[in-house]
């Protein structure tokens, strides 16, 4: 399943409140789709409902996240391992997790999430880190994919402009496992430099293909 997402690109079909696919997953689904037709290798979506709409109706391995918003608190990539199971059970393929230091602190607790969720559920796990000491923590405790996915959104990282392309370039170095690039990926020479000069597996873009308010407004601001 891993190696089948090797140099190919992966669309994060999600959607917010207040946004406007939010609230029905056949909008997702035809989100999913439409990167399906255009060549997508893989699909990121969010929650059970969205994964199984997906699921039965587009033939792509699914990075599963559970991050459905809460009553103003903070939230974190699917949490815990009730989350990771509704996941699993909807079809997910993958489960990614927050993994930074920040929202997950305790390192024995990590592995043990990690362990549960391979055993148990018998899936693969990928972390979402923001930055190189994470992701070497996320690797030895168990993980099969770091993503660079929390890079500029812990309070002890930097949001480069673009995506975090150096950052990608020490994982690939650093770590054994494969290193997929995720944030802020907004132009096809991202995605070129990230994968075939920096070594990155994949990629995974969001905002720059299912956001369409964000592609209308940056040509607004062209104006
Ligand atoms: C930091 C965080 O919570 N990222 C989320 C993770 O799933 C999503 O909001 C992002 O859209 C996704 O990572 C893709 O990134 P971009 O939309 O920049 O292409």
């Amino acid at each position: 399943m891993i190696e089948s997402l090797k140099k190919k690109l992966i669309v994060s079909c999600q959607a917010w409140p207040g946004t406007p696919f939010y609230g029905d997953p056949r909008l997702i689904r035809a989100m999913a789709e439409s990167a399906y037709n255009g060549g997508a290798g893989g699909i990121r979506a969010n929650g059970e409902d969205d994964i199984l709409e997906i699921k039965k109706n587009i033939p792509l391995p699914i990075i599963g996240i559970y991050k459905l918003p809460d009553k103003g608190g903070k939230t974190i990539i699917t949490p815990d391992f009730e989350s990771a199971k509704k996941l699993a059970d909807a079809g997910a393929d993958i489960i990614a997790i927050d993994a930074t230091i920040e929202a997950r602190p305790d390192t024995e607790e990590l592995k043990q999430f990690i362990h549960q969720i391979k055993t148990e559920l018998g899936i693969s796990v990928m972390a979402d880190i923001s930055n190189l000491e994470e992701a070497i923590r996320a690797e030895t405790s168990g993980v099969d994919i770091v993503a660079t996915t929390m890079a500029g959104y812990t309070p002890y990282t930097t949001k480069t402009d673009g995506p975090d392309l150096d950052l990608i370039e020490s994982l690939v170095k650093k770590v054994k496992i494969p290193v997929i690039g995720e944030g802020r990926f907004s132009k096809p020479e991202e995605v070129n430099d990230a994968i075939n000069l920096r070594g990155a597996h994949s990629v995974v873009i969001g905002t720059a293909i299912t956001a369409p308010w964000e592609i209308t407004n940056r040509f607004v601001r062209a104006i």
